[in-house]
C-alpha cells in the first residue's frame, strides 16, 4: 500500500511527530527546511523516493489570538499562501484575481473531521480553519488584524504548508496541515513562545496520523 508522507521543518518537529508515530512501515517523515520555497523543493525531491497517496505539512506555528491558544492543535481546511498576489491602493489581491494560479488549496474535509475527532478524543484542544503561510513570522498586530481581515477563517501561520502543499497538489496528491501553537501572533515576544509545549502537542498530532490514515 502506498505510504504518507509527513514534512517538518525542522529535526525537533521531526524527531516529535516520530515519537508519535512509534514503529511503522507507512509513515515516512522528512525534513522540509523553514520557509515556502525550500519546502516546496524538498516535498517535491522525496516524493519520487517512493509510492506515496497523501502528504503532511507538521510543525509548529503562531495561533491567531481568540482563535488558537498555545498548545492548541489547528487542521487545515485550506492552506493559503497569505501574501501570493498583489498590493493595491485599496486592497491585497491574490493570485487567483490576477489569473496566474491559485493561492489557495483545500484538505479533503473527510480527513480534517476524521483526524480532529481522533485528536479530540485524545483530549487535544483542536481547532479547524485556514492555516496561512507566510515567509516573515508576523510581527505587529496591525499585520495580525490585516491578515485576518484578509482571511477571516485564518486560525493560524507557518512557513511551509503551502510550499510542501505545492508540491504535492503537482502529483495530484491529498494534502493536510497540522501546526501545534507555540506563540500567538502579534508584537514579536519571544519571552511567550513555548516551543517546548508546542513539541508535545506534536507527539498526539503524530499519534493520530498513523491511526486514521496509516
Ligand atoms: O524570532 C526569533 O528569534 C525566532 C526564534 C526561533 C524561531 C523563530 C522562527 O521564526 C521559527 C519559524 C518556524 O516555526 C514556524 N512558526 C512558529 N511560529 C510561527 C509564527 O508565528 N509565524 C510563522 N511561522 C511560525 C514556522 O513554520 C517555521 O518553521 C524565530
Amino acid at each position: 500500500m502506498a505510504k504518507i508522507l509527513i514534512m517538518t521543518a525542522v529535526e525537533a518537529e521531526k524527531e516529535a511527530v516520530e515519537r508519535g508515530i512509534g514503529e511503522t512501515s507507512g509513515i515516512d517523515v522528512a525534513i522540509a527546511g523553514v520557509g515556502p520555497a525550500q519546502a516546496a523543493a524538498r516535498t517535491a525531491f522525496a516524493l519520487p523516493k517512493d509510492e506515496y497517496r497523501m502528504v503532511v505539512s507538521v510543525g509548529i506555528g503562531g495561533g491567531f489570538k481568540n482563535r488558537a491558544a498555545i498548545g492548541d492543535i489547528v487542521i487545515s481546511d485550506r492552506l493559503i499562501a497569505a501574501e501570493l498576489g498583489a498590493e493595491s491602493s485599496q486592497s491585497f489581491i491574490p493570485i487567483d484575481e490576477l489569473g496566474f494560479g491559485t493561492n489557495v488549496i483545500t484538505a479533503d474535509d473527510s480527513s480534517v473531521q476524521r483526524l480532529s475527532s481522533r485528536l479530540i478524543e485524545k483530549n487535544q484542544r483542536v481547532h479547524t480553519g485556514a492555516i496561512l503561510t507566510l515567509s516573515m513570522v508576523t510581527g505587529t498586530d496591525d499585520t495580525a488584524h490585516a491578515l485576518i481581515h484578509r482571511y477571516p477563517d485564518a486560525c493560524a501561520e507557518a512557513m511551509e504548508g503551502f510550499g510542501v502543499a505545492t508540491a504535492a497538489a503537482e502529483q495530484n496528491l491529498p494534502v493536510l496541515e497540522i501546526r501545534s501553537i507555540s506563540n500567538l501572533t502579534g508584537p514579536r515576544d519571544k519571552e511567550n513562545w513555548n516551543i517546548k509545549e508546542a513539541l508535545a502537542s506534536l507527539e498526539p498530532a503524530g499519534a493520530a496520523i498513523k491511526e486514521v490514515f496509516a
